[in-house]
C-alpha cells in the first residue's frame, strides 16, 4: 500500500497557485497500481481516496500509520464502488460480488477487506473513507437501488444521470455519500450550473473517459475559478468552499462522494452560470 498527505488549503492562497501546484494539491494521479492500493489521506474532513487494482494476487486494506489503529476500519466507514470488470470484495468471511458500478458500504469494526482479481479483465476499485462514530451495516447497492435522477439537456450538453448510490434513502452511513453520474453520448458538462456546499468537502473520480480525451474540471471559489486538465481514472479534491464542475472533450461517467457536517445531498449553493468569474 502506498499513501501520501494532503493538506486543506486557504481560499486566499489558492488564488496565487499555478498550473503545478494546483495538480500537486488536488488531483490524484495514478490511483491504479497493479497488486496494490494507492490512496490519500485528506486533511479535507480527514476523507481517504484510494484505488485498488488487483491483478495477480488479492489485496488486503490494511492499517497505515496516520490511522494508528489496529485495522482501516476501527474508526472509519468505507463506500467502495467498482470501476472495472465484475470481481469480489470479502467482508470478515462473507464475500460479495460487485458487478460494475456496484458499490459496498463497509462500517466501522470490520477488520478485513480483501479485494479481488476479476475472473476477466483487471479489476479497479475506488473508494472513500470518512471517520465514523458509529457502525452501520455493512451493504451492497447495485445500480437499479441507487437514487436516481435524469438532469440537464442535449442541448446545454449537460444530459446525465446521477445514481446517489451512497445515499440515506438507501444506506445508513455515518458521513460518507456517493454516487455515480453518467453523460450521455453528446453531452460533456457536469455540475452545471456549478455549486458549492460549505458543510460537506468532495471528491470526482473520472472514468470511462476515452483514453485519449480528456476533461477540464473547474474548482475554485464561484468568482476566482482555476481548471485542472484530467486523465480517465484520475480524481480531483474539492474544499467546502470550491466549485466543482468539468467539460470532457467527450462524454465520460464519474464518481462523486463527500464528507462533512450533514448528509443532505440537496443543500448546495447554486451559481448562476453567468455569475462564474
Ligand atoms: O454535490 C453533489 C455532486 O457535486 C454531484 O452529485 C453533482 C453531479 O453529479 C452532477 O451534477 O453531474
Ligand atoms: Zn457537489
Amino acid at each position: 500500500m502506498n499513501h501520501t498527505t494532503r493538506h486543506a488549503i486557504h481560499p486566499e492562497d489558492f488564488k496565487a497557485y499555478g498550473t503545478q501546484k494546483l495538480r500537486e494539491h488536488f488531483l490524484m494521479e495514478n490511483l491504479f497500481v497493479k497488486d496494490s492500493i494507492e490512496l490519500v489521506y485528506t486533511l479535507y474532513d480527514r476523507l481517504i481516496v484510494g484505488g485498488v487494482h488487483p491483478v495477480s494476487q488479492s489485496v488486503r486494506l490494511d492499517t497505515f500509520p496516520n490511522l494508528r489503529s489496529e485495522n482501516f476500519l476501527d474508526r472509519r466507514e468505507i463506500g467502495i464502488i467498482n470501476v472495472g470488470p465484475e470481481a469480489n470484495v470479502t467482508v470478515d468471511g462473507t464475500d460479495y460480488t460487485l458487478a460494475p458500478k456496484e458499490a459496498l458500504y463497509i462500517g466501522k469494526g470490520v477488520k478485513e477487506v480483501v479485494f479481488h482479481p476479476a475472473q476477466t479483465g483487471e479489476a479497479r476499485f475506488y473508494f472513500n473513507s470518512a471517520p465514523a462514530h458509529h457502525t452501520y451495516p455493512t451493504k451492497k447497492v447495485s445500480l437499479a437501488e441507487a437514487e436516481t435522477v435524469e438532469m440537464g439537456a442535449l442541448e446545454n450538453s449537460n444530459h446525465r444521470t446521477i445514481r446517489k448510490v451512497l445515499i440515506n434513502s438507501v444506506v445508513e452511513s455515518c458521513q460518507l455519500q456517493m454516487g455515480v453520474t453518467e453523460l450521455k453520448t453528446g453531452s460533456v458538462w457536469n455540475t452545471m450550473p456549478a455549486h458549492t456546499h460549505d458543510r460537506r468537502m468532495e471528491a470526482y473520480f473520472y472514468f470511462e473517459l476515452p483514453g485519449d480525451q480528456m476533461v477540464c474540471h473547474f474548482l475554485g471559489e464561484p468568482q476566482e475559478t482555476r481548471h485542472i486538465w484530467v486523465k480517465n481514472n484520475e480524481a480531483v479534491l474539492s474544499p467546502p468552499w470550491s466549485i466543482h464542475s468539468g467539460a470532457g472533450t467527450s462524454n465520460y461517467t464519474f464518481i462523486w462522494g463527500m464528507a462533512g457536517e450533514n448528509l443532505d445531498y440537496n443543500d448546495m449553493d447554486k451559481f448562476p452560470i453567468t455569475d462564474l468569474k
